[in-house]
């Protein structure tokens, strides 16, 4: 016979009834996280009775308390319940409604709203459950009833309460709150409790939920660093292996899940490789997941919470890790004496080039239950930022010093995040960022700028480096901007990483502010590398630094310049403009010359990159591809010499004024020649130093002439064009359309937008150029106005080699 009792019926709000199903379609596919949202409310609940009882003293009968948390799976045939209990705070008749049948959170309708105007598709329900506090509703992704009886501590007012009972269906609005006919049935277990009954339906797909062993495995995967209050499993007789499991035997079928110590808890000294480990993997979600590196620390803030913390390095980059925008990277838990807080510190909470480390940090001292809004006004969290950065960068240094074959490795793989955080950071971590890049060198496969400072010879002061993005170290290393260094043995970093001449810049020029008290003035000045300068040998400047220590050789170069004095100023004066200047070159054995930009201007490389990902309108464009380049010439080279005897021999313009004219017409085509002819070696030194000639179809033609020349074919003579067979009609046989052309193509990968990859080890690695691209124009100190200023001052004197 039906007991007598009242029965309330309630009503969901409708934005309670939007959000419940919202929350049930958008996670059809990730059901398990049911258990963890019940783990998580119960351990909540345990963890408010621990403190508002330490605190306030109200409760009675608390004495014996005993915080803990029990699952047990009823089959029945195939079916059957699944039984979350905890001794936790517990609900009151009113509570239960309040809180299980309506929402405090603000902002819901706004977003239901916006819901509907999208569709609920494409919404992240996890992020939802944060949001709103929805997690109690994921149950009904397994359950279609779902029941919660619930009875709160005693207390002086209420002495004698009473266990009240909530249900509800996953389908329909309403749901039901009544005095549980089974009467205070939770204070068998403890003074106070909530248990919750899942009805698990034998054909409904979900029978799962009922076996031991899985949810051994989810207890394993979500809860267990929220190892405070100990979790049971009801061993039932088909799992009777854990019987004889010596540990539990004394707990009568109840076999306890979260024995792991929240590691980050433990003294690191006592803390094994493994257990390092092991520990990654479960914080990590990806399927074997591994790290390269960690470290592990007790901390103060300096605004007084203490806190321990755990930073661990992956093996390899999130797969997003080049393609994400802004946004909330959950790669850091929280956790509160010992308690999961959220993963969720806002928006770029960490840098972005940092968001591959996976972090707990366990404080001492933090309000529970705070908002995401109040979480981003805390002083230690704001505190906490700077020094997870600080962390980060220490620990990368730690493992390059000791472990440095380990940082190899690391280094190949976090290489590309760690550009761009020197592109982000300021001048102090960019320093030390730059020390933990490897590069190739004329040298070595892996050089870090400390090997190559090392190996520097007597007198330098400049670390050369050669950009060219993805072309090898060997094609690199045969350049001819690099010929005579190499001959003479210095070593030259060839950089083939589409960042590095981008933080090289960054590396090698440093904005900052001179302040007096009568003036401020601004400045840009090379930052030096530990007293080196960093020198694009691509760039004029380039220097040996023992050009002043043999007399003979400087000798030898003052009449060199007195020498070609003729050429050089017949050069400058026919090639003005492309041609900013002219030089001995200090850099070609072999070559006859060859181009480099201007120390301000762009080198071929940067204007490559840059060209590949311009806007069509970017007015800096045109600008820097026109910026005048210094020709560089070979005075050792027979090209060079011969050039010169030309020159040589051309009138004087006031031989030409004394002659007759139809000798100074014949004279002014000679020149012409000469000049067509020297124009060919410009270009062709112009791609070779990796430039682009600026009209490829002018350049064609002056080359045809020269062959002509030299063929003796006449100049006039002109090609056949005629008898060029027409193509035939109009195609009138069909192809397939294009829906499945479509679909046949459909994995092959979308790789536009303005996205540049790289294959890296992992295969390829994506890296948003758009985005480096804007920090190097609006930060300017790469290579743009900032130092166009600055180009005045530091002007440098290419005669002075
Ligand atoms: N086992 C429990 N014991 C006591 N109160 C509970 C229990 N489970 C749920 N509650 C109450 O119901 C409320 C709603 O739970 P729900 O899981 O829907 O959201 P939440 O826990 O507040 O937020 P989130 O899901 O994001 O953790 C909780 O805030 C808590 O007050």
């Amino acid at each position: 016979e039906e007991p007598e009792v009242q029965v309330e019926k309630h009503r969901y709000e409708s934005d309670i009834s939007k959000l419940r199903s919202i929350v049930i379609h958008s996670l059809y596919s990730q059901k398990d996280i049911f258990l963890r949202e019940l783990l998580s409310n119960s351990q909540d609940a345990l963890e408010k009775l621990r403190l508002t009882s330490l605190s306030e003293g109200s409760y009675l009968n608390l004495d014996e308390w005993k915080g803990n948390i029990t699952i047990e799976a009823r089959k029945s045939g195939n079916g059957g319940q699944l039984i979350v209990r905890d001794t936790g705070i517990g609900m009151s008749k009113s509570e239960l409604a309040k809180n299980l049948g309506t929402i405090a959170k603000s902002g819901t309708s706004e977003f239901l709203n916006k819901a509907d105007n999208s569709s609920s598709a494409g919404i992240d329900g996890s992020n939802l459950i944060g949001q709103f506090g929805l997690g109690f509703y994921s149950t009904f992704l397994v359950s279609p009833s779902v029941k919660v009886s619930s009875i709160p501590p005693a207390t002086a007012d209420n002495p004698k309460p009473v266990q009240y009972t909530f249900e509800s269906n996953a389908s329909g609005d309403e749901f039901t709150v009544y005095a549980d006919p089974r009467g205070n049935t939770l204070l068998e277990q403890g003074p106070c409790g909530t248990e919750v009954v899942l009805d698990i339906e034998d054909g409904s797909g979900n029978e799962w939920v009922l076996d031991n062993k899985k949810l051994e495995e989810l207890v394993e995967k979500h809860s267990q660093f929220s190892s405070k209050f100990p979790i049971y499993l009801r061993k039932t007789v088909a799992d009777d292996e854990a019987a004889t499991d010596g540990e539990n035997a004394h707990s009568e079928g109840w076999v306890k899940l979260n024995k792991k110590q929240p590691l980050w808890m433990k003294n690191p000294k006592s803390v094994s490789e493994q257990e390092y480990r092991d520990f990654y993997a479960a914080l990590d979600p990806t399927a074997d997941a591994k790290t390269a590196g960690w470290t592990h620390w007790k901390g103060d803030s300096g605004s007084g919470v203490s806190f321990r913390a755990m930073m661990y390095i992956p093996d390899k980059l999130p797969e997003d890790f080049w393609n994400k925008g802004p946004g909330v990277f959950r790669n850091i838990k929280l956790m509160v004496k010992r308690v999961f807080l959220t993963d969720d510190l806002g928006e770029d909470y960490l840098p972005r080039w940092l968001s591959f480390l996976k972090i707990v940090v366990d404080a001492d001292d933090l309000p529970l239950n705070v908002s995401r809004e109040t979480l981003q006004n805390n002083k230690f969290l704001r505190q906490l930022k700077r020094i997870l950065v600080r962390k980060a960068i220490d620990m990368f240094t730690r493992i390059s010093k000791d472990e440095p074959e380990k940082w190899e490795k690391i280094q190949k793989t976090i290489g590309n995040a760690i550009r761009i955080g020197m592109v982000e950071s300021d001048g102090k971590d960019r320093v030390k960022l730059a020390g933990l890049l490897r590069f190739a060198s004329t040298r070595g496969e892996s050089v870090s700028l400390e090997d190559y400072i090392e190996n520097r010879r007597d007198g330098q002061k400049q670390i050369y480096f050669l950009a060219g993005v993805g072309e090898s170290a060997e094609s690199l290393a045969r350049s001819p901007l690099i010929e005579k260094p190499v001959a003479r043995g210095y070593e030259v970093l060839l950089l083939n990483a589409p960042a590095d001449e981008t933080v090289m810049a960054q590396l090698g020029s440093y904005r900052y502010v001179i302040r007096s008290r009568m003036s401020s003035q601004r400045k840009l000045k090379h930052m030096l590398y530990r007293g080196l300068k960093l020198q694009d040998v691509a760039k004029a400047g380039f220097k040996y630094g023992d050009e002043d220590d043999d007399a003979k050789e400087k000798a030898e170069l003052e009449m060199q310049k007195k020498a070609f004095g003729p050429l050089i100023e017949w050069l400058k004066k026919e090639f003005r403009g492309p041609i900013s200047d002219v030089v001995l070159t200090n850099r070609l054995v072999k070559s006859p010359c060859a181009i480099v930009a201007d120390n301000h201007g762009w080198s071929a490389n940067m204007q490559k990159l840059m060209m590949a990902n311009a806007r069509e309108d970017d007015p800096m464009l045109p600008m820097m591809k026109q910026m005048p380049k210094i020709l560089e010439i070979n005075p050792r080279s027979p090209l060079i010499e011969g050039l010169l005897e030309r020159v040589h021999d051309l009138p004087q313009s006031d031989d030409v004024d004394e002659d007759e004219d139809s000798d100074s017409a014949a004279v002014s085509d000679d020149e012409r020649e000469l000049v067509e002819t020297v124009q060919v070696l410009l270009d062709t030194a112009m791609i070779r130093s990796g430039f682009m000639v600026s009209d490829t179809n002018t350049y064609f033609d002056r080359v045809e002439s020269l062959l002509r020349r030299s063929l003796g074919v006449s100049q006039s003579a002109k090609t056949r064009t005629d008898g060029v067979k027409p193509a035939p009609p109009v195609a009138q046989d069909t192809l397939p359309d294009a829906e499945a052309a479509a679909a046949a193509t459909a994995n092959m990968g979308d790789m536009s937008g303005g996205v540049g990859f790289e294959m890296g080890p992992d295969g390829p690695q994506f890296m948003d150029w758009q985005d480096l691209k804007s920090k190097v124009s609006t930060e300017k100190p790469g290579g743009d106005q900032s130092q166009l200023e600055d180009l005045v001052e530091e002007a440098v004197s290419h005669d002075e080699l």
